[in-house]
């Protein structure tokens, strides 16, 4: 399940946005778990906290900076707490992860290894940061867009009052995913602050932070937060009520104060005008989705890259990253068994090496036995041009990853027609649209192509992912 399902699943259930930080912080546990054993204190009053609240949160978020700070104990404390957070509540972790280089294994272990549901990420590092957090389907992430440091007011307000960075953060980070991956963070006692955010951001998952800081303007926050469902708006419990030994009665009063507000906005939105979003979905490509998790995932590259035409080209397509990502991969067999699906034939061939993985998979979800023509027949064992049994005479359809000059596809679909079988159709993931069609037509087949580089170009461009430069570059090839 995603993190939104699991996140609007708990909103609706418990009737709650709250969220806990589950933090172990000795300065802030109650003095009713203190120990010698810090850990196990800690531990136990974690385990209070979890019991106390479970049915009136949304969500959990443990900061790790807290866990690293009690070294290894810590960390290992990190994974009991995971362990002790019900399954069905979403974990967010806050780690305001910030390093290009670390991060697509520290991806891989908080989402795999830890099973958290989503991370907080600084935004300095940009897209390229991001990325390798987006590739998980299943995942979010929030970006830190303010905080309410008073120190960080040089900052966050550059240049100037109208046009501050925070907001640009806000805008840029809209880009780097849809709303279903990509949430803010946003620490401000300010309601203006976060009414200016909400406008930019009408859709987005917003994770307030420091509220209670000057206390006594909760409605005011709520109001400039929340959307129109009365919800998009993650509440923080205040920290020192995790001390309080009456801490589920506390937080059901809080959840009723802020339920109050939430309806009163419902009520009202319901007799005005309905949001729109800014974006026609009705003109999204339907594999959008699926474009930009290839370019999150690396498939879709720029730069100066030599063809083996000697062409040179500003980008470059590769496939053959699927292969390590199960619900990409699984996305793009999808893609080509829709156009599969209307054709007929008796097997499936794939053009190595390449497409050999993509035409299994497609063999075996189709149960339709496969064969490969060889790039390069070996000087020992069988010989065999063609791996795999097959009878002359039956119809096979080719898949291949992309079409550039189709000289790779149009050399093995010949060698299997040398064999005596019948090629009515080539089937690719992507059509680099070089009039390789019309050349496959006089040859007697039917290109088909899941994608053209133009609409993957575009959406990319759409999305924010590649900037104008970048886009310009493509048209001129
Ligand atoms: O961006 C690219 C370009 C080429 N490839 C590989 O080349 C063949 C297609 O080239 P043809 O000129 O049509 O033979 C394709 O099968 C890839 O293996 C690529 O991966 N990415």
């Amino acid at each position: 399940m995603s993190f939104f399902d699991k996140l609007y699943d708990n909103i609706l259930q418990n009737q709650s946005l709250l969220f806990v930080g589950l933090d172990p912080n000795p300065e802030m546990m109650s003095t009713d778990y203190e120990s010698p054993d810090v850990i196990s204190s800690l531990e136990n009053w974690l385990q209070f906290i979890i019991t106390e609240t479970a049915d009136f949160v949304c969500a959990y978020k443990p900061t790790l900076g807290f866990y690293e700070a009690l070294g290894i104990p810590g960390l290992e404390l990190l994974q009991k707490t995971l362990a002790a957070v019900p399954s069905h509540i979403p974990v967010i972790l806050d780690a305001k992860h910030s390093d290009l280089n670390t991060s697509t294994i520290f991806a891989r272990t908080i989402f795999t290894e830890w099973q958290v549901d989503a991370i907080t990420l600084s935004p300095y590092t940009g897209q390229d940061h991001v990325a390798p957090f987006l590739v998980y389907p299943d995942k979010a992430v929030f970006i830190l867009c303010c905080t309410s440091n008073p120190g960080a007011e040089a900052l966050q307000q550059c240049p100037t009052n109208e046009s501050p960075l925070y907001l640009q953060v806000v805008k840029e980070s809209k880009n780097w995913g849809t709303p279903e991956q990509v949430g803010l963070e946003v620490g401000t006692t300010n309601p203006d602050i976060l009414a200016l955010i909400r406008a930019v951001a009408p859709e987005r998952m917003i994770l307030a932070r420091s509220i209670w800081a000057e206390g006594g303007n909760l409605n005011q926050i709520l109001e400039a937060g929340l959307n129109n469902n009365g919800d998009g708006l993650l509440i923080p419990v205040p920290q020192d009520m995790l001390a309080n030994p009456q801490l589920s009665k506390e937080i059901q009063s809080l959840r009723a104060e802020i339920n109050q507000v939430r309806n009163k906005i419902i009520h009202d939105a319901s007799t005005c005008s309905v949001w729109l979003p800014d974006v026609c979905l009705l003109n999204q490509h339907p594999q959008h989705d699926l474009i930009l998790q290839l370019y999150d995932l690396g498939c879709i590259m720029f730069g100066e890259f030599v063809q083996a035409s000697g062409a040179i080209f500003p980008y470059y397509i590769d496939l053959r990253k699927i292969i390590s990502n199960p619900q990409i991969f699984n996305q793009v067999l999808s893609a080509y068994e829709k156009i599969l699906q209307n054709l007929n034939f008796d097997r499936l061939a794939g053009i190595p090496y390449g497409s050999l993985p993509t035409a299994t998979g497609l063999a075996l979800r189709l149960h339709c036995p496969m064969i490969f023509p060889r790039k390069e027949v070996k000087a020992h064992g069988t010989r065999r041009v063609i791996e795999g049994d097959f009878h002359p005479g039956e119809t096979v359809v080719v898949v291949d990853d992309i079409l550039i000059s189709g000289k790779s596809v149009i050399e093995g679909a010949e060698k299997l027609q040398s064999a005596g079988l019948n090629i009515r159709d080539i089937v690719v993931f992507i059509d680099h649209e070089q009039g390789v069609n019309n050349k496959l037509l006089e040859k007697g087949y039917h290109g088909h192509a899941v994608l053209t580089i133009s609409e993957i170009m575009n959406t990319l461009y759409e999305a924010g992912r590649i900037n104008e430069e970048q886009f310009s570059v493509f048209a001129e090839v």
